[in-house]
């Protein structure tokens, strides 16, 4: 019921959207997903626009993941068609679709624990290193050239996300809003053009949820990064988003900006409950 409440809040002024986006760079058309006899998702159509932040919100066990997950290549839809960029994806595979520019953060955090802040975001660059691990572990020339290169970006990304003073530490140590921002750092360090955020203010206190809606915002901002997110605070959605996209029950029930998801009946009622109930 919470998230009704802010459902039907005004929006923050201080987040409120203030950036052109372009045409669109990501378009799904007709995405149906069933594992077993258990239907994920069907017959979902929509596009993302270039340096848009866009959300898709929804109740739990609406589908949200599944989406982010085909997204970015870790499920083949049954149906449908993915286009990025203008081109036809076919079987894409995760790896193939973080070498095209597609980069996530996770629910739960998927970080190297023990290794440090720096060397995890070192791991975002793997995909861009040319030399092969035994090359870089002699430290050959070239290897150890490219190494130095790629770690200047690393640092980069750690300033910008501000946190240089706990570069060494390893991650493990980290209270959870410092190693949510770290996985950011990891995902922004592969520089991609379409960042996938899976619940990125999940189990954040207020002041952390604020910071992480600015580095975002940043991100999107001075990056250009096109970020399409799930989040369940409903505050922070409609705070930041360009255009939102609404599941339930795996089928598409609202899609616009803020305002527009606001005002629609089916969205309201699918965040009340309704006959469909317990969400
Ligand atoms: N790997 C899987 N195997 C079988 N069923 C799955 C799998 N992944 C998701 N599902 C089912 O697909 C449906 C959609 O799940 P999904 O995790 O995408 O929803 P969600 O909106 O992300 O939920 P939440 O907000 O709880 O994370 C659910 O019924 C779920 O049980």
């Amino acid at each position: 019921m919470g998230e009704t409440t802010m459902l039907m809040n005004e929006p923050d002024a201080l987040f409120a959207p203030r950036r052109e986006t372009g045409p669109v760079i990501l378009d799904l058309r007709g995405i149906s997903l069933s594992f077993g006899g258990v239907k994920a998702l069907t017959d979902i159509s929509f596009d993302v626009r270039e340096h848009e932040i866009r959300a898709i919100i929804g109740p739990n066990g609406a589908g949200k993941s599944s989406m982010l997950n085909v997204i970015n290549g870790v499920y083949r839809p049954q149906q449908g068609e993915i286009v990025f960029r203008g081109q036809h994806r076919r079987n894409m595979d995760c790896y193939a679709a973080a070498r095209s520019g597609i980069a996530r953060t996770f629910q739960n955090i998927a970080l190297f624990k023990g290794m440090t802040v720096l060397d995890n975001v070192m791991t975002g660059r793997n995909l861009k290193m040319k030399s092969n691990f035994l090359l870089q572990a002699l430290h050959w020339g070239p290897a150890r050239r490219e190494e130095i290169a790629h770690r200047r970006k690393a640092e980069e990304v750690i300033d910008f996300l501000e946190i240089q003073h706990i570069r060494k530490t390893p991650v493990g140590r980290l209270p959870y809003g410092l190693q949510k921002r770290v996985e950011l750092a990891r995902a922004l360090a592969a520089e991609p053009e379409i960042l996938l955020l899976d619940e990125p203010m999940a189990g954040m206190n207020v002041e952390e949820k604020q910071d992480m809606c600015r580095f975002i915002l940043d991100v999107n901002d001075q990056f250009g990064t096109t970020i399409v997110l799930i989040e369940h605070d409903m505050g922070v959605v409609m705070d930041i988003s360009d255009r939102v996209v609404v599941l339930d029950y795996g089928c598409k029930i609202g899609d616009g900006t803020p305002d527009e998801v606001r005002a629609n009946p089916e969205v309201i009622r699918a965040y009340l409950g309704g006959e469909s109930g317990g969400h």
